[in-house]
């Protein structure tokens, strides 16, 4: 048997949703680079479930299913009240939450197109302010409901803090979206339909996936890249810090693909807000942080950072808790991982590949009173 560690290179499906081919970056024939710019998130979400932009009629009836469906039901709200509040991350929150919305769906286990879309649109819907209401329990706070005549970048912001997110904030948010929204076969989106191969629930297949995305060499990278620019604390520390994890061989967050070489599309666009927002916020420290390290990294290692590098300092500086950057990238990326479920319900074949056994041989049961103390 052929191992490949990883599954580095293989082909598991085909899919018509994203692509990643030399470095460059399409949902559905559409270059990430255009629909950072251009794009709402919205768009997004219809691209991706429809392989196609929607009309006027079509994204206002898109925006409409979402505004409303964001409410969640009591229990959930309820049951974030019995936490251990204070021990919780929210990733492990959101990723409960899903699987309890799940109980209060009628619809969790009925199988046809139909009822699985209206399910994408509740989950969609919901997750915004899953997390949303999660961050403010947690701090004492009342949850803020959903409002309907808000895009879906600037509900999340406002339901978040309470007040109308500034102009420049929402664009910022919007791109953010953009950028995470689908990204061909990773970790979670694999995961997610792994689960559903089985024929499982559409819950089931994003529960997994928010735990496949909340790992650090995954999604939870963008935390802990935080967490690194707030140790290392002031420019002048970032060449000694990173030198030295490297020389220990440790990972810096935020740097490596598995599939890009040359570089990540999206990095730059976060890059360059980034630089904008700390300069606005009166924190360019974290930005220069930033440049400093990735000029090291990419000098020493010839590694160049990926979505989850400047997506760090962007969220700071939007104001947002450190450990609701994951959480964030599941607000959007629930938009892939729901458009592949469903592509993987349209030609499901169960994913089942094989492991190559390096275990002892065959071996004779022997009964416990035998084996010895
Ligand atoms: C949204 C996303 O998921 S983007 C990725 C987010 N994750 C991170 O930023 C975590 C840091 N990066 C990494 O751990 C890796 O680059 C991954 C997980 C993204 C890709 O992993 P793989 O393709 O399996 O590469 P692998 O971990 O085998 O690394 C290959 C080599 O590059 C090195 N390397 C890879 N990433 C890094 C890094 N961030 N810092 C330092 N060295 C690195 C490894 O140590 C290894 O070196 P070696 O061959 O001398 O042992
Ligand atoms: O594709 C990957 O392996 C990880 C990634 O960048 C993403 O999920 O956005």
């Amino acid at each position: 048997m052929t191992v490949t560690r990883g599954l580095e290179g293989v082909v598991a499906t085909t899919s018509s949703i994203s692509s990643i081919i030399d470095d460059t970056l399409t949902y559905v024939g559409y270059d990430i680079d255009d629909l950072a710019v251009n794009a709402t998130f919205e768009e997004v979400i219809y691209l991706l479930w429809h392989r196609k932009l929607p009309t006027k009629l079509e994204l206002e009836e898109l925006t409409k299913q979402l505004a409303e469906n964001a409410e969640l039901p009591k229990e959930v709200i309820d049951h974030f009240k019995m936490y251990p509040i204070d021990k919780v991350h929210p990733m492990g929150a959101l990723r409960s939450a899903v699987s309890l919305l799940g109980l209060y769906d009628e619809e969790a286990d009925a199988m046809d197109p139909e009822a699985n879309y209206r399910k994408a649109i509740r989950l969609q819907a919901k997750l915004p302010t899953i997390v949303t209401t999660f961050a403010r329990i947690r701090k004492g706070l009342e949850p803020v409901a959903p409002r309907t005549d808000l895009s879906f970048a600037a509900n999340f912001l406002y339901m978040l803090s309470g007040q109308e997110p500034e102009p420049i904030a929402i664009e910022a948010f919007n791109k953010a979206l953009v950028l995470h929204a689908d990204h061909e076969l990773n970790a979670s989106t694999f995961t997610a339909r792994v689960c559903v191969a089985t024929l499982s629930d559409v819950y089931s297949g994003i529960t997994a996936a928010i735990g496949a995305l909340k790992g650090p060499l995954h999604g939870g990278a963008n935390e802990a890249v935080m967490k690194m620019l707030t140790e290392i604390g002031s420019v002048d520390q970032v060449d000694s810090y990173v030198r030295e994890k490297l020389e220990n061989k440790e990972k810096i967050m935020g740097f490596g693909h598995r599939v890009y070489r040359k570089g990540d599309p999206r990095a730059k666009h976060l890059k360059v807000m980034s630089e904008k927002l700390t300069n606005l916020t009166g924190k360019p420290e974290y930005y220069e942080m930033s440049t400093r390290i990735e000029n090291i990294v990419t000098g020493e290692k010839n590694l160049p950072p990926n979505v989850d590098f400047y997506s760090a300092s962007v969220y700071d500086s939007l104001g947002i808790d450190h450990d609701l950057f994951t959480p964030i990238f599941a607000v959007s990326r629930v938009s892939g991982w729901l458009a592949h479920i469903l592509e993987q319900y349209e030609n499901n074949r169960l994913i089942r590949p094989r492991a190559d056994y390096t275990g002892p041989g065959m071996q004779k049961y022997i009964p416990v009173e035998q084996r010895g103390l």
